[in-house]
């Protein structure tokens, strides 16, 4: 089914953010639908963050509208604005694990001050949620530093998790990662989606991320969203940065590689 006929969860419209005279977005509108992966991309500084910490309300907008599951944030009560800060999930760029707990205590941490559970029942979560993004049993016990950079991604995944969220929004998720550690970090993604019904926002510059796991890539450029559509198309947008990103070396080979990658799932 095509994205678009899908329900939308998140709408924004004429979203405008300012810094002093630095205008970063103006007029800029985007819809996220339900079960979708959306890849968010643009050049540095385009405000790919700061439109993720609007929607989950880090950030105040100057101006605009942010419908999330059909409410206006600006018109949510307090209590209504943490129930539905209880339904996203955030993974920001550097994983922020607590380095003086370990990862059990980590994952359970969140699940403790919201959901008012004993240690022991929060642990338990904790430990399926653990297992779900692929960690061993035995790194429960572990500490942030002793893991490799894959595997506290997938704990603070895994602490993302942890309220059961509807929409998991992710900050650069694979940066840092070596191009098999990404690459099964986006294979993760994909299965979670699909195993949890969830939506997820995406923020990347990875474009193998884009080809492999991203139903719909949005692009932010010239302060708004220039297009939002399936990579393929997407690729074939005349702008310069889109050109110079999608038909650059890298994102030829990401596109090569995909479509080899399904040329030989087409023949099995
Ligand atoms: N709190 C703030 N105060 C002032 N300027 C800010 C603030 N937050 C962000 N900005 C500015 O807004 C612009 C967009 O920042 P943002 O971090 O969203 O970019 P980005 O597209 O995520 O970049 P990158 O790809 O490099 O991470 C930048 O110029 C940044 O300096």
């Amino acid at each position: 089914m095509a994205a678009s006929q899908l329900p939308t969860v998140i709408e924004v419209e004429n979203l405008d953010n300012r810094f002093g005279s630095h205008v970063v977005h103006k007029d800029l509108d985007l819809n996220l639908f339900k079960g979708e992966i959306l890849g968010v991309v643009g050049g540095s500084g385009t405000g790919k963050s700061v439109l993720l910490r609007s929607i989950v309300g880090l950030h105040k907008p100057s101006d605009g509208r942010i419908r999330v599951f059909g409410k206006d944030l600006n018109e949510l009560s307090a209590v209504e604005r943490s129930d539905t800060e209880q339904r996203f999930g955030v993974l920001f760029q550097r994983g922020a694990l607590f380095t003086s707990l370990n990862l059990l205590q980590n994952i359970a941490l969140p699940l403790i001050e919201h959901c008012d559970l004993s240690r022991a029942d929060a642990e338990e979560l904790a430990r399926m949620k653990l297992a779900l993004t692929g960690l061993p049993a035995d790194s429960a016990l572990k500490y942030p530093s002793e893991l490799s950079g894959g595997m506290v991604k997938r704990a603070a995944l895994a602490r993302a998790l942890a309220m059961d969220p509807e929409i998991m929004f992710l900050d650069e998720p694979t940066a840092g990662l070596d191009p098999i550690g990404a690459a099964a970090f986006d294979k993760l993604i994909v299965t979670l989606r699909d195993a949890l019904g969830l939506t997820v926002f995406l923020v990347t510059h990875d474009l193998d991320t884009l080809y492999t796991t991203c139903d719909r890539v949005a692009v932010l450029s010239q302060k708004k969203v220039l297009v939002a559509d399936r990579i393929e198309k997407v690729a074939a947008t005349d702008d310069a940065w889109i050109q110079e990103y999608c038909q650059g070396p890298r994102g030829r080979a990401a596109s090569y590689a995909f479509r080899a990658h399904e040329t030989s799932r087409l023949r099995e």
